[in-house]
């Protein structure tokens, strides 16, 4: 049994809750076997036979709660308020603790116990030793004032490390670099900073960073700053109307005596935390919403949360608003005081983060050599959430991973007697995969070892057995999981197809996972792989996957599953629409099944599946769909030996072994659909990352043709870059964090080649494109990239280029709004007066271009006119060049007497 606060105060408040409370105790029995907090047999226990009077009845629920512990004690005092509005009785109170002081202790330590360090999701995870007493690993963010936006139809796991690209040289105009204590120290300061929001990708450590600054705030006795603490999941479940009054005391029931005062003349010593604003799933409307500042008026919840944003309810309080990039937009920016990102773990971090948090420093530092050499692995663990997936799948190591590697004698003979599929085992697992480079390794290859891991390691009972013997007893754990891995990809792909990542026990029950069956060491499995949410808003249990990534990974495997079994993945995920009844369904399977074969249903089910993430220009499909093509992969599938069902030779008739790439109909699905014009950049890309995870053999040399253009090397004789497909470089820059400069000049580079680039185009800082086809489409493509909040291109060099005056028209209009470009080159683009108007124009307003080159662009006299005119108004410009126009003497006379003027600018023309 648990004792915390709540029990303690039952027992401290026993004589006054006895006085208050006794004439509602059937109501409060009610409720409180309704929430599941007591049983039927407990309701008997305290009615006593029905011949107890109301006083001893309250008197036995109190010794009931007790004994029930911490939950049942907390579930008590929040359905008192409900009982309390239904009789419309005046709250008793039952504080104990009179003095303010006392009771924002007692919250503190209410805070603290509630947001103490959590391990990561392992829960057999061993008792830290004196090298993991540090439970936190220091984390990069980046603050400035006001407000930031990121790419839209972007998946956020293609964002992962962008941030740092901006930060490795320096951080002008994106916030400066910070880490936590810095901004724990500006969160608790009297008075604060106004509304700070929290922007970061899923996984970077928002709950984690909000987790670490109340449980430190929490044994800091002196300090001045009241924290509150809610989470939008929380809020979700509010569906009646309800004040803010209400809604805090019944969450912080101890601070109840003492919120009036606390919301009355205190508040500027109140830090209200909302985490999570992604999840909120009611609109935030800040035209239409009533203003409010009675916290005591019951209203929406999503009213409530515009009025604390606004600053009419609690004016005068500090607000930390954590999000992901995508729910950024939902707060108008002039609301915003501070914008932090966190930028995740730098390299030394997430070397730092893995010795801290494998089973040794050895087993630490293979891990983080690993990672460290191989880059897309690398890339993502900027984020931590991926640091904690690497780590327990490289650790526990998966033979299934790579290619055996010659063992040690004594597991040789040990490997002989397993399957037939199992490899040699090693004598350290971890060895495995540290010293092999058999294969390229993908996101899919380390999910798979992630799910292998905690399934065979993990369990109830095996921490005695030999991680050899678990290792060939891998297929038979496996395959005894199938029903609860369906019922989690059930569960999972539905959620994506809703885009929904809270369950509630309804869900997990027509999922078939009842958390109640006996089972214990699933029990246990699913205690890793989906979280309890505890709310304590409501008296629900709601759970969801540890990480979205590991929802759309269990997605995939039940998806492919279902395809390779012959089953149609989508049958029954429709719930808008017409359902066939059950045996009808069926029967439809197996006719299409008949008429199709295996082969041809499989293949209508991956292009269903490709064509609706196509459909859905979100993103939020992408990592789903490069989990798929992983999974077609059958020497993927291997690690997870046991669970797919064998396919023989479907596929793969030719090959002795298990083929190492998807079916060739799978990679030629994918390459068509690269050549497909209506597809947006962002999907593009994600079609090559998903041939990445589905290991197209040509996809490396293309990948090396790709970095001899960027090196500007001449073509080599085998270059494979027949024909360039500029989605390709786009995907092998994203991998690439370190570049700064994008050097594509003469490469028959068009208007569609730079949309395809589009998703990197901002991320440099000199575009050098010259000489290529891009024409005013070009500018057209260009002028979005400069047009991204998040844009770095600081050098456009765009020289013959094809832009003509539209082109220059195009580009001049989006640089009027443009603060990063400093130096514009775009000489013998055939520009002619028309299009000096438009950079005429453009040098009224803007203030940052430094640098503008117009060689050889049919300039006449006029255009210089113009250039001059507009250049009265403008002291940033340094250079003009302007050699080989169309001037006469008189005009190259004036452009010099004009300069002369001028002390900050040079204008450089023939004479
Ligand atoms: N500073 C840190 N030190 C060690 N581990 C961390 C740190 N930050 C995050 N983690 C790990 O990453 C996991 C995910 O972190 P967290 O839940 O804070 O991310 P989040 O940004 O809130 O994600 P989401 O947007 O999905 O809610 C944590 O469970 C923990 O294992």
């Amino acid at each position: 049994m648990a004792v915390g606060p709540f029990s303690e105060q039952v027992r401290e408040s026993r004589v006054e809750l006895v006085d208050a409370w006794s004439k509602h105790v059937t109501s409060l029995l009610d409720l409180l076997s309704q929430a599941g907090a007591i049983t039927e047999e407990d309701v008997s226990l305290v009615r006593g036979g029905g011949c107890l009077g109301d006083r001893d009845r309250m008197r036995n629920l109190l010794d009931v709660l007790y004994s029930r512990g911490e939950d049942a004690c907390c579930a008590f005092f929040k359905v008192m308020p409900r009982v309390q509005t239904a009789s419309g009785t005046k709250n008793p109170n039952i504080s104990i603790q009179p003095n303010l002081q006392e009771h924002l202790q007692r919250h503190r330590e209410v805070l603290g116990k509630e947001h103490g360090p959590k391990h990561s999701g392992n829960i057999k995870a061993k008792a830290p030793d004196s090298r993991q007493a540090k439970p936190y690993t220091d984390i990069t963010l980046s603050k400035r004032p006001g407000y930031e936006v990121h790419l839209q139809h972007q998946h956020e796991a293609a964002m992962v490390g962008e941030s740092f690209r901006g930060h490795a040289q320096e951080s002008k105009g994106q916030g400066e670099i910070c880490v936590f204590r810095e901004m724990y120290q500006s969160l608790l300061a009297v008075p604060g900073d106004g509304l700070t929001l929290l922007s970061g990708v899923a996984g970077s450590g928002k709950t984690t960073v909000v987790r670490r600054l109340v449980h430190e705030w929490s044994s800091q006795k002196d300090s001045k700053k009241i924290i509150l603490s809610l989470s939008f999941r929380e809020l979700n479940l509010l569906t009646e109307p309800d004040s803010l009054q209400g809604l805090l005391s019944m969450h912080y029931s101890h601070l109840k005596p003492v919120l009036t005062e606390i919301m009355g003349d205190k508040l500027e010593r109140v830090l209200l935390i909302l985490d999570g604003l992604d999840e909120f799933c009611f609109p935030l409307d800040f035209k239409r919403t009533p203003k409010c500042s009675d916290p005591e008026r019951a209203m929406p919840v999503g009213a409530m949360v515009v009025n604390l944003l606004k600053g009419n309810l609690l004016p005068g309080i500090s607000i930390l608003l954590t999000s992901r990039p995508h729910a950024v937009s939902k707060v108008p920016p002039e609301l915003v005081n501070v914008f932090c990102s966190v930028l995740g773990f730098t390299p030394a971090q997430q070397q730092e983060y893995f010795r801290h948090n494998c089973s040794s420093v050895q087993a630490g530092a293979q891990v983080w050599d690993y990672v460290s050499t191989h880059k897309p692995l690398q890339l993502m663990c900027h984020v931590p959430a991926f640091c904690w997936i690497v780590s327990t799948a490289l650790y526990n190591g998966s033979p299934g991973l790579t290619q055996p590697v010659p063992a040690a004698d004594n597991s040789k003979s040990v490997s002989e007697d397993v399957t037939p599929s199992a490899p040699c085992i090693p004598t350290d697992p971890s060895a495995v995969l540290i010293t092999s480079s058999v294969k390229t390794l993908t996101i899919t290859d380390i999910y798979c070892c992630f799910l292998k891991s905690i399934l065979v390691f993990h369990g109830e009972g095996r921490e005695e057995d030999s991680r050899w013997r678990l290792l060939q007893d891998a297929p038979r754990i496996l395959q005894e999981s199938r029903p609860v891995l369906r019922g989690l990809g059930v569960l999972a792909f539905q959620g994506l197809v809703e885009r929904r990542f809270l369950f509630d026990c309804a869900d997990l029950d027509r999922a078939g996972l009842s958390l109640d069956r006996a089972d214990v060491s699933r029990g246990v499995f699913l205690v890793e792989i989906l979280k309890e949410d505890s709310t304590s808003l409501t008296l629900e249990k709601n759970f969801y996957f540890i990480h979205t990534s590991v929802q759309e990974f269990l997605a995939a495997t039940y998806f492919v599953y279902e395809s390779l079994s012959g089953s149609d993945p989508f049958a029954g995920q429709q719930p808008h629409t017409f359902k066939l009844p059950p045996a009808l369904q069926r029967l439809m399977t197996s006719t299409s099944k008949k008429l199709l074969g295996a082969k041809g249903l499989l293949k209508r089910h991956v292009k269903k599946a490709l064509l609706w993430s196509e459909q859905k220009q979100s993103g939020h499909m992408d990592l789903f769909c490069r989990f798929v093509s992983g999974l077609m992969v059958p020497r993927t599938r291997l690690t997870l030996d046991g669970l797919f069902p064998r396919t023989g030779s479907l596929f793969c008739s030719s090959s002795p072994s298990t083929p190492s790439t998807a079916p060739p109909f799978y990679l030629s699905l994918l390459h068509s659909q690269l050549q497909s014009c209506s597809l947006c950049p962002e999907r593009q890309v994600n079609v090559c990352h998903c041939l990445y995870e589905a290991q197209d053999s040509g996809l490396s040399q293309r990948l090396q043709s790709w970095l001899q253009v960027l090196a500007q090397m001449p073509r080599s004789e085998h270059s494979s870059l027949e024909k360039k497909d500029w989605s390709e470089l786009a995907f092998l820059l994203q991998l690439s964090p370190d570049l700064d400069t994008l050097k594509l000049d003469a490469q028959g580079l068009d208007a569609e080649g730079l949309r395809r680039l589009l998703p990197v185009l901002p991320l440099f800082r000199t575009l050098s494109l010259g000489q290529n086809p891009l024409g005013p489409e070009g500018a057209a493509v260009l002028s979005k990239a400069l047009k991204t909040p998040a844009c770095r291109v600081e050098r456009l060099w765009v020289v013959k280029t094809g832009l003509g005056c539209e082109g220059v028209r195009i580009l001049s209009d989006t640089l009027k709004d443009n603060r990063t470009v400093v130096d514009l080159r775009m000489a013998i683009n055939d520009i002619s007066d028309g299009g000096a108007g438009h950079l005429a124009d453009l040098l009224k307003t803007n203030c940052a271009l430094k640098d503008i080159r117009l060689r050889d662009n049919q300039i006449t006299d006029k255009g210089a006119e113009l250039l001059m005119d507009a250049l009265t108004e403008n002291s940033t410009l340094q250079y003009l060049w302007l050699f080989d126009n169309k001037f006469t003497k008189d005009g190259v006379k004036k452009l010099i007497e004009f300069s002369k003027t001028r002390t900050n600018l040079e204008i450089k023309v023939c004479v």
